[in-house]
């Protein structure tokens, strides 16, 4: 087990609707974990809060404006046993509050709303998937 790395820290965001769904990103073909399914987000800019990096991002991708008030943690995602000396830490919000509708912004992109019998179903990358695992609690709908 590696002692010493630099931690690079990822936001990405479970959309949840009132319809029990969340919304799921495809990455471009061309990039990593091409055509799969991911939380949309992205990596922490220096000296950006953990909320304006989901803010930010999810304007960026999917042209929707997050309630940062709204945000809660879900849970988080780590690739520690890699032996690499660069890591990645994913944390993941939950955001129930947003403004506008959602488009795939990014070229190459696509998105989706799943229920929970659907998110199950998906390719993801790794660190994706634990993430994802969390989330199928919350996908009930109809009790909010
Ligand atoms: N969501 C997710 N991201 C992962 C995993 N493994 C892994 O290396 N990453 C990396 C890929 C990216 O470098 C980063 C996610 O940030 P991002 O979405 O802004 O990355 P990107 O490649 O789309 O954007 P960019 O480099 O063009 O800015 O985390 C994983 O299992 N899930």
């Amino acid at each position: 087990m590696e002692k010493f790395s630099t931690v690079m820290i990822v936001v990405a965001v479970a959309i949840l609707d009132r319809a029990g769904r969340v919304l799921m990103q495809q990455r471009p073909p061309n990039k990593q974990h091409g055509g799969l399914w991911e939380f949309p987000g992205g990596k922490v800019e220096a000296g950006e809060t953990l909320a304006a990096a989901v803010v930010r991002e999810i304007d960026e991708e999917l042209g929707l404006a997050i309630d940062a008030e709204g945000l809660f943690p879900i849970c988080f995602a780590n690739d520690a046993l890699a032996s690499s000396s660069r890591q990645i830490l994913l944390l993941l919000y939950g955001a129930r509050i947003w403004g506008g509708v959602a488009m795939a912004k990014e070229a190459g992109s696509a998105i989706r709303w799943v229920d929970a019998k659907e998110l199950a179903g998906l390719p993801m990358p790794p660190l994706d998937i634990p993430l994802a695992q969390a989330v199928i609690p919350l996908l009930g709908g109809c009790q909010r």
